[in-house]
């Protein structure tokens, strides 16, 4: 079966990415890509000889190359040592293009440590070329430098050192942001935490919910490096705190996204997970497994509710809708309803929340005590005003509570 015109086929799909890439790094601009077997990213040569030399020669012929980007994975010392060699240009990989985009993002002090903090294994393989005993020239030799320390080791011990105060102040705030969850958990705000394919829409999604306008979708590559929560309330009145996370990419190491992993955690904490998905994208259905892995391996626990949702439907002509789960736009709004009712009906579900008739006296400590502790739904006054009849949820603990408070309140319904 041939291609169809017009369909882009994977390798296509990421040659498109890795332009992406490059092009959302200010002042970086892709001035030519192209698809090249590679013969191994086991060996020391990535690519055979014949490419090799083709690849030379297209570099020679083009002073304006002042970079290479090989798209794989994360190359070895010794391969970019070889490349950088051959093509006098700095050589990147998808990882140190990804460090790149991660570092020009980051706003928080947070998010500028965890990048940091994921750069230093990165540093640490630059380190290949400079064989132990180095001068601190870099013209190998076996004599050594300063305290008897060779360059090489220094520069290693030096990285040692940055590592442990990195992660040591790292520490320090994820202790301080534990200490806020458990402020939240005390609180009992239910959590959604919403998770994608980087530009899949979920920082639109979360604007468009909370109307909140200090929030700010790009049309970039990992726009969001710091996970934000924003308060937004179920139409039960109940609030729940919606977590903004950064976006998820192919072919990257784990260990980037893991350096994540302290503010991922409160998507592994979350009650709730909302895997976005950017339905008008033609390299769809990898975009979705590559989020489905990346969650697996953050052993985010798959029994967790995960709701599938597509967005971006109005960059689909009608007749291709295939509906195989909810399906949004959150740049116009579409399908939001539908989407806020599924939260709110699981999760009140998942969180064992219930809905209790009460009818308590007018005036009375009841109707304050319901108001501060459980979630008032609505009220209504009977006739003879004396009562005011309410709908609640509450927990399994709010409503014992309750129980022991006022033990001769009336439960209409429960
Ligand atoms: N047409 C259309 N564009 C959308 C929709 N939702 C988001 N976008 C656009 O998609 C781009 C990315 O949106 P963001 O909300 O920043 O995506 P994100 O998933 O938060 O991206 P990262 O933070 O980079 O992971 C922006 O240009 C949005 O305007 C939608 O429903 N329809
Ligand atoms: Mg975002």
């Amino acid at each position: 079966m041939g291609t169809k015109k017009n369909e882009l086929t994977t390798p296509d799909l990421m040659l498109e990415e890795a332009k992406a890439l490059i092009d959302s790094l200010p002042n970086w601009k892709c001035i030519d890509a192209m698809k090249v077997p590679v013969e191994s990213l086991e060996k020391k040569n990535v690519f055979g000889s014949g490419q090799f030399e083709s690849l030379q020669k297209k570099l020679q012929k083009n002073p304006n190359i002042s970079a290479v980007f090989v798209s794989v994975n994360l190359l070895r010392g010794i391969q970019r040592k070889e490349l950088t060699t051959a093509f006098r240009v700095p050589i990147y990989d998808r990882y140190s293009i990804v460090l790149q985009i991660f570092k020009q993002r980051a706003k928080t002090r947070e998010a500028k440590l965890q990048v940091a903090f994921a750069e230093i294994p990165y540093l640490r393989s630059c380190l290949v070329g400079l064989q132990k005993g180095t001068k601190s020239d870099g013209r190998g030799s076996a004599t050594s430098v300063g305290d008897g320390e060779s360059y090489y080791d220094s520069k290693l011990h030096l990285l040692e050192r940055r590592e442990l105060k990195i992660k040591k102040e790292l520490e320090k705030m994820h202790k301080k942001r534990a200490l806020l969850k458990c402020e939240r958990k005390k609180r009992e705000f239910p959590v959604v935490a919403i998770v994608g394919y980087t530009n899949s829409g979920k920082t639109t999604l979360i604007k468009a919910l909370t109307g909140d306008s200090n929030m700010q979708p790009q049309n970039a590559l990992f726009a969001t490096l710091d996970v934000t929560v924003h308060g937004f309330k179920l139409p039960c009145n109940l609030t729940v705190l919606l977590i903004d996370t950064v976006g998820f990419i192919s072919n990257i190491p784990l260990n980037l996204i893991a350096a994540f992993k302290a503010t991922l955690n409160d998507v592994i904490d979350a009650d709730m997970v909302i895997h976005l998905q950017d339905a008008s994208h033609p390299d769809k259905e990898n975009q979705i497994a590559t989020v489905n892995d990346t969650l697996k391996q953050l052993n985010i626990d798959s029994a967790k509710i995960i709701l599938q949702v597509e967005n971006k439907i109005d960059r689909i002509a009608p007749g291709n809708l295939s509906a195989s789960c909810l399906q949004i736009s959150a740049k116009q709004g579409t399908g939001l309803e539908k989407l806020v009712e599924l939260i709110q009906s699981k999760l009140l579900k998942v969180t064992n929340r219930s809905l209790l008739r009460l009818m308590v006296p007018s005036g009375g400590p009841e109707y304050s005590w319901l108001h501060k502790e459980a979630t008032v739904v609505d009220y209504s006054h009977p006739k003879d005003a004396q009562y005011i009849i309410l709908n609640v949820l509450v927990t399994p603990a709010v409503f014992g509570k309750l129980r022991s408070n006022y033990p001769d309140i009336r439960i209409l319904s429960k």
